[in-house]
């Protein structure tokens, strides 16, 4: 079976507004609705599950009832989050167990909740390399030429063909998302910013699903002022 984690419970600090930013609107609708939408686009997925944390469950649900049809709504699971991504991405994974059993060709695909603009093909992309491989990871090749350092230095400048600005969806078998977690020590659980370092810690290699310009994170005001002119260039 296929499932989706819609990561959902980021604060938004970065963007400085009074709510977390999955529940800004862009063209009139919430960020967050934009990306259930896409989800729901696609019929692979045997549940959608959105994992929310601190106090926005209430709104959440208002939202989708006001923007889905009740039988769009019963493909979706809203899930309570951990204390960080590791752990929401666990409980999406136990949610998954937990309604549908365990069995050893599950996938997980987990996105962003603040990157609207993927697309289905990099979904379909996802599905089939991670059923394939174990894992599969959507990642751009770096634009920029990336710099390494400290905060006051870059010490190495590595060979841009090298490098990728990792995004997402990231997908995964979910057993053998479970046995590489398990593997991991606590501190490199703590160093974890993704998904698909856990697999990469294992000793096992990412395939990559290639990434786009415009699946980019809605992270900051200067990024919601490009979804917006992106979202009224597509309407024109
Ligand atoms: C997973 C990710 O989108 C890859 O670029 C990124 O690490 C998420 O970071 P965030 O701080 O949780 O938004």
């Amino acid at each position: 079976m296929n499932f989706a984690g819609i990561l959902a419970g980021g604060t938004g600090t970065r963007m400085g507004a009074d709510k977390p930013k999955q529940f800004l609107t862009v063209s009139g609708t919430p960020i967050l609705i934009h990306t259930v939408a896409k989800f729901l686009e696609n019929n692979t997925f045997d549940k959608i599950f959105i994992v929310i944390t601190g106090n926005w469950e209430a709104e959440l649900n208002e939202l989708l009832a006001k923007w889905f049809s009740a039988q769009q709504i019963e493909r979706l699971a809203v899930i309570k989050g951990g204390a960080d991504r590791n752990e929401s991405l666990l409980n999406a994974v136990a949610a998954a167990e937990e309604m549908f059993g365990s069995a050893s060709d599950h996938i997980m695909v987990t996105h962003d909740v603040v990157r609207p603009f993927l697309t289905n093909a990099i979904i379909a992309q996802n599905i089939e390399l991670a059923s394939e491989y174990g894992v599969a990871g959507t990642a751009l090749s770096a634009i920029d030429t990336i710099g390494v350092g400290n905060q006051h230095s870059i010490e190495v400048i590595p060979q841009r063909e090298t490098m990728y600005q990792v995004q997402t969806p990231q997908s995964f078998n979910i057993n053998k998302f479970k046995s590489a977690y398990a593997n991991l020590s606590d501190a490199e659980i703590a160093g974890l910013t993704e998904a698909t370092k856990i697999f990469i810690l294992n000793g096992v290699s990412v395939p990559i699903v290639r990434g786009l310009q415009q699946n980019f994170k809605i992270t900051t005001p200067f990024d919601l002022a490009i979804a917006e002119a992106f979202y009224s260039e597509k309407e024109e």
